[in-house]
């Protein structure tokens, strides 16, 4: 085992990784596929990799299906395991985590297993009101797009997720996008988080 400090993966592979945050409905999933085209990276979604899990038949599935339709958190234990095997099985170096960490114990979880601090944070902001039609309208037939588990995975968000949110604004690592706007506005946002300065100045050359 090598050194386990800041973006190494608990041995040698050193990776980059943007967590992207929001509310349920914001945009996450959404924007996190441009940026794969724009970008290069590679989006690691934890609640995609939570509902494989299900359908692998894995001995944690019912749990994990049960939480999912209680608009609950999964333990970190099964969700970190799922996010650091993705990683390690994947070629590339930069991720996009997109829904996680959820809460303080995913964050300090996924920090302690891996050693890895976010590059910064993406945070979609989006009103309820958008977010519930959004929702309502996305027909992935998804156990939990329902208005009764809508409601529940909102209060799970403002109580448990926006805590985490704030605490990577204090490390002033968070880039708050409005979320609420069409979709290529906001990836019109979104790349000027991953665009470097330099190539962010009118009219010059890039220069590397
Ligand atoms: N900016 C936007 N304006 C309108 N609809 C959007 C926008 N972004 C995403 N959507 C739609 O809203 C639904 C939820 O988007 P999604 O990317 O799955 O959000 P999240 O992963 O944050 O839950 C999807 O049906 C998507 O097509
Ligand atoms: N870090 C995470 C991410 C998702 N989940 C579960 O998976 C559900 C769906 O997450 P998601 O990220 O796919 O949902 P959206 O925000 O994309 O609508 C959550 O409501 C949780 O029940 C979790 O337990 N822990
Ligand atoms: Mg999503």
């Amino acid at each position: 085992m090598e050194e386990n400090g800041n973006g190494s993966l608990g041995f040698e592979k050193k990776v980059k990784v943007v967590f992207v945050l929001g509310g349920p409905g914001s945009g996450k999933g959404t924007q996190c596929t441009n940026i794969v085209e724009h970008f290069g990276f590679t989006h690691l979604s934890a609640g995609d990799l939570l509902r494989a899990e299900i359908k692998s038949g894995s001995e944690n599935g019912t749990m994990i299906s049960n939480m999912i339709k209680e608009g609950k958190i999964v333990p970190s234990e099964v969700t970190v395991k799922l996010l650091q095997r993705a990683m390690m099985e994947s070629e590339n170096d930069k991720f996009l985590i997109d829904g996680f960490p959820r809460n303080e114990e995913n964050r300090a979880a996924f920090e302690n297993v891996t050693g890895i601090a976010p590059e910064f944070v993406l945070f979609f902001d989006c009103s309820e009101e958008e977010m519930e039609r959004r929702l309502l309208g996305r027909n992935q037939g998804r156990e939990d797009d329902n208005i009764e588990t809508i409601k529940k995975r909102f209060k799970v968000f403002m109580e448990s997720s926006l805590p985490v949110v704030d605490y990577y604004a204090s490390k002033d690592k968070v880039r708050k996008i409005d979320a609420a706007k069409p979709i290529a506005e906001v990836f019109d946002s979104v790349k000027s988080c991953f665009t470097p300065v330099h190539e962010k100045v009118a009219g010059l050359a890039v220069i590397y």
